[in-house]
């Protein structure tokens, strides 16, 4: 039974006390009703959907009821949702589309006589913008692109006031050449929600007032699907990236596209046998997509409820802390006056040569959580970059600790970890 699952890893604690989970930013549980949804279509939906007879039929019909659940947590269409296998090919999936869309765009200027992207003589290129603390999957694509010579990229910073890319500095990163503006919905490590809608806003307007191309709008979701509602049409994007294992739902993805190759382009990655209508063809992984469509419907159903939950847990932990360690032991890095954060996210520093979060956490005994991003758990040299690109200053960003909290996280679990860190500290602080 992993109805526990959620904040402890009994099956590793042979030897020690029970460990309390607190990095759900990096990775969720499957709940337990889509471990069940998977079972079942693992056991029963195993034909291939594009079969036409009842087995095969049976499984595309459960593919659909999933991308119906999928495209109503995202407030789209079923025909917008795009599955994939997970979010990073999802964002591989968008850049490789903005940059031919630029240039379809440039052939279609060409042909029409409304080409104004000249650059006296310069080398064209496609221009991106994305924000300086993008999920590696935005970041590291975008550089490769830019290493190839098939793209240039703009990579706006945050501002160290509000934790938040500023709506200006991305309208004013604007190039007659750009075809991209894809801003992350939330980051990982702080929690700060961006400001999306506003962006889309000032950008559509200015796609209003020049000629080809269109900016294309795209907003990783990955860390704020299943804590915040997330609404696509609302927000204004034409792409929206979803992944399952931040939202207790299988490693797999989609993507949201605004009317896929008739309102907003897509080019597919690869090619093969047409399923899902050619955007990303490959035989349906049936039974982690209708995970998938059970961990979006519990959403659905339970997105309020979830929400408060962690916002109350989250706050009770920053009370906690607060109240143990003493303002001047320790710095909040998800707090910018002014901004939204996540309610599940909690990014401290305690305060003191000798803390350093990867020695901290690894002298606790109870606690699971990380410094930071998962996929930079092998840079045990230097202090997040995201942290420091929101102004942490360095020795502060060193210290950090990020703490994220999920469903099942209660507050004696809170008890349980703020009464390890303080029993870490007090040991560390023997140690200087
Ligand atoms: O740990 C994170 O923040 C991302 C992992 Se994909």
């Amino acid at each position: 039974d992993y109805s526990h699952w959620g904040h402890s890893f009994s099956h590793l604690s042979e030897v020690d006390e029970e460990r309390i989970y607190m990095d759900y930013n990096a990775t969720t549980p499957m709940d337990s009703e889509v471990v069940e949804t998977v079972t079942v279509a693992i056991r029963e939906a195993w034909a291939n959907p594009s079969s036409s007879y009842l087995p095969g039929v049976k499984a595309r019909d459960i593919i659909n009821q999933a991308r119906e659940s999928v495209s109503r947590m995202v407030g789209g269409k079923p025909e917008d949702i795009i599955f994939t296998s997970g979010g990073t090919e999802a964002n591989n999936l968008v850049l490789h589309t903005a940059v031919k869309h630029f240039w379809q765009s440039r052939e279609v200027a060409e042909r029409e006589g409304l080409d104004s992207s000249q650059q006296n003589g310069r080398t064209i290129l496609p221009h991106l913008i994305i924000s300086s603390i993008e999920h590696d999957s935005i970041r590291l694509t975008a550089e490769h692109l830019e290493k190839e010579g098939k793209a240039e990229v703009t990579s706006v910073s945050v501002s160290k006031v509000t934790g938040q890319v500023e709506v200006e500095d991305v309208v004013a990163a604007v190039r007659p050449t750009t075809c991209l503006v894809s801003i992350m919905t939330a980051n990982n490590e702080t929690g700060i929600i961006m400001p999306i809608k506003e962006i889309c806003q000032k950008v559509r307007a200015v796609n209003k007032q020049r000629p080809l191309p269109r900016i294309l709008l795209h907003t990783d979701a990955a860390q704020a699907i299943g804590k915040i509602r997330v609404d696509a049409r609302d927000m204004g994007v034409d792409y929206l990236t979803i992944v399952g294992h931040k939202f207790f739902a299988p490693r797999v993805g989609a993507l949201y596209v605004n009317g896929p190759g008739t309102i907003s382009p897509l080019y597919p990655l690869f090619f093969g046998g047409g399923q899902e209508r050619n955007f990303r063809p490959g035989t349906e992984n049936t039974p982690m997509i209708a995970g998938l469509g059970k961990a979006a419907e519990l959403v659905n159903t339970h997105l309020s409820e979830y929400e408060t939950h962690l916002r109350d847990i989250r706050c009770y932990l920053e009370e906690r802390l607060l109240a143990v360690f003493g303002a001047d032991k320790i710095r909040f890095n998800s707090n910018f006056p002014g901004s939204d954060n996540l309610p599940n996210t909690c990014n401290i520093s305690i305060l003191g040569r000798g803390f350093v979060g990867r020695r901290v956490l690894a002298t606790c005994r109870r606690l699971l959580a990380s410094v930071g991003a998962a996929c930079h758990s092998g840079q045990v040299d230097r202090p997040s970059r995201i942290l420091l690109n929101c102004g942490v200053p360095y020795d502060v960003a060193t210290n950090a600790l990020r703490l994220s909290v999920g469903r099942s996280t209660s507050r004696e679990d809170v008890d349980i970890v703020v009464e390890d860190l303080k029993q870490t500290i007090d040991v560390l602080e023997r140690m200087n």
